[in-house]
């Protein structure tokens, strides 16, 4: 699909296939295009071009029985201050078919204690959670989650993750989360997709992507004169190996890092904007000459 906003093209192509039943996250900084390319998926953006296909139709035609099957979690929802908690999820279970029982959704999210109070005095992360649960309350097939613990602290952010694994996990329900937080991508993704200035970067496991990145393990150690010294390695076992034998004793202060996720990310965000800075001068790239693709075998 491509996107531009007033002749500004801010999605290049972003090319997708995401399997049922699969945590699928978009990963990408500020302004990457996650929430436009979501918002396209939904059905609440038009596209500028491109096909698109979310549960077999194409969004922009939705019809209800669709958007029944789909649960959405927006970046905001600001209304319905006056409502208590369950009266607000009692009426939206009310739209759908089979809706999940609201007691059991409000323990599920750990709202149980606040049932009867008003939505408007609830703390920003219980309104987070108040929002998956609108979200989730029609049992949809598809979630989506549009960076959905900005604003949880570490507890909250946890009891969450454990909440949409055992979504996915138990209900099979298919979920694209987006995320500019590496841990959480990490901790729920099955695939991760780095999305950068409107371009997919790389996609793949967690452990794919961070095994695919060309920074490579890092061996650091002291030499025999005390200076720190440091190399990067595709056999890390080899360098420790002939340092341990050029030295024939114990190497000071030798520690191996293996590449981590952060550092393929930060490695495509650093790129993108080298080649942003580099473009004036000819230094240009083909599109899609610097995805990743890392197969998911
Ligand atoms: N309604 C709009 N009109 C014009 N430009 C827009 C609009 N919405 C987004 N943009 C621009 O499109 C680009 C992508 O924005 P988008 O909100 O999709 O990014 P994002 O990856 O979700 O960012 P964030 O992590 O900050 O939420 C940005 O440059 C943004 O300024």
């Amino acid at each position: 699909m491509t996107m531009s906003y007033g002749g500004r093209d801010v999605l290049h192509g972003v090319d997708l296939d995401i399997r049922r039943g699969e945590v699928f996250a978009l990963l990408g900084p500020n302004g990457a295009g996650k929430t436009t390319s979501v918002e396209i998926l939904e059905g609440f953006r038009r596209r500028s071009g491109g096909e698109v296909r979310v549960l077999g139709a194409d969004p922009e035609r939705g019809d209800d029985a669709w958007r029944a099957r789909v649960g959405l979690v927006l970046q905001s929802w600001r209304d319905h201050g006056r409502w208590r908690v369950a009266e607000l999820l009692a009426h939206f279970a009310t739209y759908y078919r089979g809706p999940r029982d609201p007691a059991a959704l409000l323990a599920l999210v750990g709202l149980s204690e606040q049932a009867g109070q008003r939505v408007e005095r609830l703390s920003g992360g219980q309104r987070r959670r108040l929002d998956v649960a609108l979200g989730i309350v029609g049992h949809p097939e598809l979630l989506f989650l549009d960076e959905p613990t900005t604003g949880f602290d570490p507890r909250a952010r946890r009891e969450f993750h454990a909440l949409v694994e055992r979504l996915a996990h138990e209900e099979g329900v298919t979920v694209l989360l987006t995320t500019h937080d590496l841990a959480e991508a990490e901790r729920l993704a099955d695939r991760i997709a780095m999305l950068v200035a409107g371009r997919i970067r790389a996609i793949g496991t967690p452990a794919e992507l961070a095994s695919s990145a060309a920074a490579r393990a890092e061996v650091r150690w002291t030499d025999a004169e005390g200076t720190p010294r440091r190399e990067r390695t595709g056999d890390p076992s080899r360098l420790v190996w002939e340092l341990h034998r050029a030295a024939s004793g114990p190497i000071a202060d030798l520690e191996v890092s293996r590449p981590s996720l952060e550092d393929t990310y930060l490695r495509m965000v650093h790129r993108e904007g080298d080649a942003a800075a580099g473009a004036g001068g000819g230094v240009g790239h083909q599109d899609g000459a610097m995805t990743e693709e890392v197969s998911a075998a």
